[in-house]
């Protein structure tokens, strides 16, 4: 049997068990070895062509990387073509754009690279159309930008979630919280913070033993941890966790309860690309989203270029602004000086740990 067969026969068994308590062991084992030989089915073939796809993917350039996802004829291109000077085919055809397009959005001092794909469509994550290759490049991006068509109500929304998450995508979510370590001996040694509501050893045990893993320290740091959570853990290697926007195009076509509806659901924008509507909340929203910070760096007995922001990702140390202005720069660091919302007194000489906040200003004093 191919590992395509092996998964189907899978999720066709997991499609007919019942969930409940007796069966919730069984069920937490096949999704194991679904996971795994969804793995399988993602490493590149030694010779072959890549089973992930790398296909047509581009430079990453800028600051970030957003990638428009979404079925075939939403509006992908029309709204590349909208916030881009870039002019990406639109037609009323689907597989309008059959390769990936970079256009380059410039907001807040930032360079975003937006990418418009080739419409996806159910089991592209199996290979169907361009559909490997799509969730692939999908997979380096900082911010999955989820366009769906307004006028086509159904799941859209929840088959295209399905497809990325079974190649490893989770939106919107944190890493598990739990500690996994293979080891040479020791057998399994299973604890947890305070007693796991959906995980026990039994499973975890069985689960390890069926990728052959039979040592082992697991710590469950969280209570509701899942058995799912507990795979994505294993396989960690293959999971990205990515946010992901949800823009509803073509709001011009639908009636005002509906707009209002759609605009409710959580991570959700409305927008039409013909009529050129929530497109600036759109962008502002990417922004967020994305929480970039704009450091200022100033040289000694310069002026501060508030109009050039360099450009971090959140969570960022004066050794990542370090970094970002130059390889060696952190060398012959001696201190910084940092203005700003991220310390009590500004200036305030700071080490290179200390974490910066958006719109400060840092001045490195060097050896
Ligand atoms: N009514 C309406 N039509 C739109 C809007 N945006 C795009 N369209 C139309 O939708 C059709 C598809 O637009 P594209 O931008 O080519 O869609 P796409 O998602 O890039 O399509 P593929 O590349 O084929 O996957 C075109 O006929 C557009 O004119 C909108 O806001 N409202
Ligand atoms: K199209
Ligand atoms: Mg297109």
């Amino acid at each position: 049997m191919g590992i395509l067969e092996k998964i189907n026969s899978i999720q066709e068994e997991l499609n007919r068990t019942q969930k409940n308590k007796a069966t919730e062991y069984h069920i937490g084992l096949l999704k194991g070895k679904l996971a795994r030989y969804r793995a399988q089915l993602l490493e590149p073939t030694p010779g072959g062509s890549s089973g992930g796809g790398q296909g047509f993917e581009v430079q990453k350039s800028g600051d970030a990387r957003i990638a428009l996802i979404g079925f075939p004829s939403v509006g992908k291109s029309s709204l590349l073509s909208k916030i881009t000077k870039t002019k990406s085919e639109v037609a009323s055809y689907a597989f309008t754009t059959l390769t990936s397009v970079p256009g380059v959005l410039e907001y807040n001092g930032a360079e975003l690279q937006i990418l418009d794909l080739p419409g996806i469509i159910q089991g592209a994550s199996e290979g169907k159309g361009r559909g490997r290759q799509v969730i692939a490049t999908a997979k380096t991006s900082d911010l999955i930008l989820m366009i769906l068509d307004a006028t086509k109500g159904g799941d859209q929304r929840a088959i295209l979630e399905r497809e990325l998450e079974a190649v490893g995508i989770r939106l919107n979510k944190e890493p598990p919280n739990i500690y996994f370590k293979v080891k040479k001996a020791g057998g399994l040694k299973f604890n947890s913070t305070a007693p796991p509501k959906h995980l026990d050893e039994k499973i975890v045990g069985s689960i390890l033993r069926d990728y052959k893993i039979h040592n082992a320290e697991v710590l469950v740091r969280d209570e509701n941890c899942t058995v799912e959570d507990f795979i994505d853990v294993i396989n960690a290697s293959h999971r990205s966790y990515i946010k992901c926007l949800y823009a509803y195009n073509k709001i011009d076509s639908v009636s005002l309860e509906e707009v209002d509806r759609l605009a409710r659901q959580p991570y959700t924008v409305v927008i039409s690309c013909e009529l050129d509507l929530g497109l600036d909340d759109l962008v502002e929203r990417i922004w967020e989203d994305l929480s970039l910070l704009r450091i200022f760096t100033k040289r000694r007995g310069e002026q501060v270029k508030f109009d050039d922001p360099m450009v971090v990702r959140s969570n960022s140390s004066v050794e990542n602004v370090c970094d970002s202005i130059h390889r060696s720069i952190k060398d012959k660091f001696r201190y910084a000086l940092v203005w700003g919302a991220s310390v009590k007194y500004s200036p305030q000489k700071c080490g290179l740990s200390h974490m910066v906040a958006d719109e400060d200003v840092v001045s490195i004093v060097t050896k």
